[in-house]
């Protein structure tokens, strides 16, 4: 069975504009697929479908199945029962995911009481043991500071140590990176490939830079106003792209590339 299966998915706004267009996806377990597009191509919409996280007023058709469970119609319980256990998400802005209020230990231990029932010692164990799994330091310093104490690098650290918190099958990542500095954003790629490598677990990459999605993924899924308009071997697209819009994604992230090496040769 796949961990997702996406077919026909469409979403409308409630004055009926498609924003996603007839979208179909699969992954197998511990897959990793790059989901890539410029921005407002719908790719940030189509992670909240799989969750069941749309805003209210859209409209969604066709099917997403997530571990077997039918997204598109699916009640808040039947939601809550696969949020965490199945997929979890991590968004670009930590504090999307981060309560501003609550020190950083209470909002790691609260998946961990909620989902594997632990409590005392046990669970402010397993809270060091999970800041520590994303190689932050000082972990009980990091578990007693307010999101706001910490840096931004240790924040999206934070927000990864949650959603990994119950062991989802599935982890979606949407533009981890992005709001991070360059040398930040390696290590934090680094560290996702290795955790995710670890667990066997697939994961789903959103980003609008093709040059990010290969270091994660091996197959990615090009995005252009709501519909897929390529799909395959993430080498085999940097390679020979076949639509416009997946020339002008690779050229542009050559140039970049080329751009960097030269003021490194300087
Ligand atoms: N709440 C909303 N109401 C109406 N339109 C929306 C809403 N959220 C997103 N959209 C529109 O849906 C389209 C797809 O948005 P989406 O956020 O999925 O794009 P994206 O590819 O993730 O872009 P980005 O890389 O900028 O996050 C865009 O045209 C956006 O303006």
């Amino acid at each position: 069975m796949n961990i997702l299966d996406v077919r026909d998915l469409t979403i409308r706004t409630a004055d009926g504009r498609i924003l996603v267009d007839r979208l179909s996806l699969a992954m197998a377990p511990g897959e990793r697929l790059g989901l890539i597009g410029e921005s407002g191509s719908g790719k940030s919409l189509t992670t909240l479908a799989v969750l069941g996280l749309l805003p209210d007023g859209m409209t969604v058709t066709g099917s997403a199945e997530l571990a077997g469970t039918q997204i598109v119609g699916a009640s808040e319980k039947q939601l809550t029962g696969v949020r965490g256990q199945d997929a979890a998400i991590v968004f670009q802005e930590p504090l999307t995911a981060l309560d501003p209020l609550m020190r950083v230990g209470r909002q790691i231990a609260e998946p961990l009481s909620r989902r594997r029932g632990l409590k005392g010692a046990e669970l402010k164990r397993a809270v060091v043991a999970a800041l520590e799994q994303v190689r932050l330091p000082e972990p009980d310093r990091i578990a007693r500071a307010f999101p706001h104490e910490i840096s931004g690098g240790q924040r999206q650290r934070v927000a990864l140590a949650m959603a990994l918190a119950c062991e989802p099958k599935l982890l979606i990542a949407d533009e981890p990176t992005t709001a991070l500095d360059v040398t930040v954003q390696s290590d934090m790629l680094d560290l996702l490939d290795t955790l995710v490598r670890e667990r066997d677990m697939a994961v789903l990459f959103v980003s609008h830079d093709l040059a990010v999605v290969a270091r994660v993924t091996e197959r990615v899924l090009v995005m252009k106003d709501g519909r897929a308009v390529e799909e395959g071997d993430v080498r085999e697209i940097v390679r020979t792209p076949r639509e416009e819009y997946t020339k002008a994604l690779v050229e542009s992230a050559r140039q970049l590339e080329s751009a960097l090496d030269l003021r490194s040769t300087r």
